[in-house]
């Protein structure tokens, strides 16, 4: 039986559902699994640090209200989130990182990766800004220390959406992908058909935790941009830049438009889409449009997304499922730590495995 010792940066609400998971669910992990799990090191901007070798009893901290939690005053607790110090040299398997999502630069997350993969870490992140414009480079930096970058709640939270790509749809040709890939923007825009005013829709987002901390990055696209970037890159092999991504969201659309719509027998959707070329480049666009009822997408409502998979050999193949919430994309993280057992440590029955992938390191 392996054991995995967990540093969670950031602890908001995708972290702190993937703890509730691992309280809640941790027996029936090792007994499916093969693996338990244990968070050694918890850092959070508001929260401060919190760090326990030993495993840190969760309890507690989830019975506290979320915006109440601090970590100062507790053994191994501090003010300071202690990123740096806590990413480089508390003794962890595997770096959780899933702070708030930057689509300008990526930052302070891309740092926390970096620093991660140095200290020769595993890294699962729902973070999109390092996948979207640093996955390339962190993709080599794993590589050359032996270790993991996982990041399948990037895109549509839970929904094993790169995994399928990557592991079912060897041998086709993906000549290009079509989706909806913001929960948010499609909960809203349900919202909006109802008759909800706009600022009323996000906030009723943002309450059942769909929103990013700024949603203006759901409601103009931005977030959509850096998910196809990151299917794109993935699956196409495209290597897009975020200007390289035509972007316009869903602010201009009035509850009157969608209601219009609707008796027209279609329905607006923020659709995201990348598309091969004859010269093999790739095109991309993030774009609200009202698609006709009979359209596979205009069906998919509220936090579900679904990405259409274009292939030579099967036509269309869509996925569908969750595209945002906490639980949901804790399971995404979950799923990476199950990657990375596969990957890595199947056959161990050595515990902990930062002890092992220490000793390897030493030669
Ligand atoms: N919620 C979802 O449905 C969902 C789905 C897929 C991906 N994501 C992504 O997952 C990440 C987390 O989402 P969330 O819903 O938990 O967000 P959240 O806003 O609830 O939590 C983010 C947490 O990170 C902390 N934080 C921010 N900057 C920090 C820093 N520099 N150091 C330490 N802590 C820091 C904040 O204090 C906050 O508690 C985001 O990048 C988001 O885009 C979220
Ligand atoms: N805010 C994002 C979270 C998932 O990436 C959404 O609504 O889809």
């Amino acid at each position: 039986m392996g054991r995995y010792d967990l540093a969670l940066i950031g602890f908001g609400g995708v972290n702190r559902a993937l703890a509730e998971l691992i309280a809640a669910r941790g027996d029936r992990f090792a007994e499916e699994l093969g693996f338990t799990l244990r968070v050694v090191a918890i850092t959070d901007l508001r929260a401060g640090s919190l760090v326990d070798t030993a495993g840190i009893d969760l309890a507690p901290l989830l019975a506290a209200e979320p915006g109440e939690l601090s970590f100062a005053g507790l053994p191994g607790g501090s003010a300071d989130p202690r990123n740096k110090w806590v990413i480089r040299e508390v003794p962890a398997d595997i770096v959780v990182e899933a702070t708030f999502t930057n689509p300008n630069d990526g930052e302070p997350a891309l740092s926390h990766v970096r620093w991660a993969l140095e200290s020769g870490k595993h890294v699962c992140t729902t973070n999109k800004g390092p996948v979207a414009l640093a996955g390339s480079e962190l993709k080599r930096l794993a590589a050359e220390h032996g270790v993991s970058f996982e990041f399948e709640g990037s895109v549509l939270s839970g929904t094993p959406i790169l995994r399928t790509a990557q592991r079912l749809l060897g041998g086709l040709e993906i000549t290009g992908v079509q989706g909806i890939m913001n929960g948010t923007s499609n909960y809203i825009l349900g919202r909006l058909e109802e008759g909800v005013e706009l600022p009323t829709a996000v906030t009723q987002a943002q309450e059942l935790g769909y929103a990013e901390a700024d949603p203006t990055a759901d409601i103009e696209g931005h977030d959509v941009q850096l998910k196809v970037m990151i299917l794109a890159n993935e699956v196409l092999g495209a290597g897009l830049r975020r200007e390289d991504v035509s972007c316009t969201g869903i602010s201009g659309i009035t509850p009157q438009d969608a209601q219009d719509a609707i008796s027209k027998g279609l329905r607006w959707k923020l659709v995201g889409s990348a598309a091969r070329r004859p010269d093999g480049t790739v095109e991309a666009r993030v774009a609200p449009v009202a698609l006709p009822a009979h359209h596979a997408l205009a069906g998919i409502s509220g936090p579900v997304n679904a990405v259409a998979f274009h292939t030579d050999l099967l036509g269309t193949v869509t996925v569908s499922g969750p595209g945002a919430g906490r639980t949901e994309t804790a399971y995404a993280l979950l799923s990476d730590i199950i990657a990375i057992h596969q990957h890595h440590h199947a056959d161990d029955d050595t515990a902990p495995l930062h002890r092992v992938l220490q000793e390897t390191h030493r030669g």
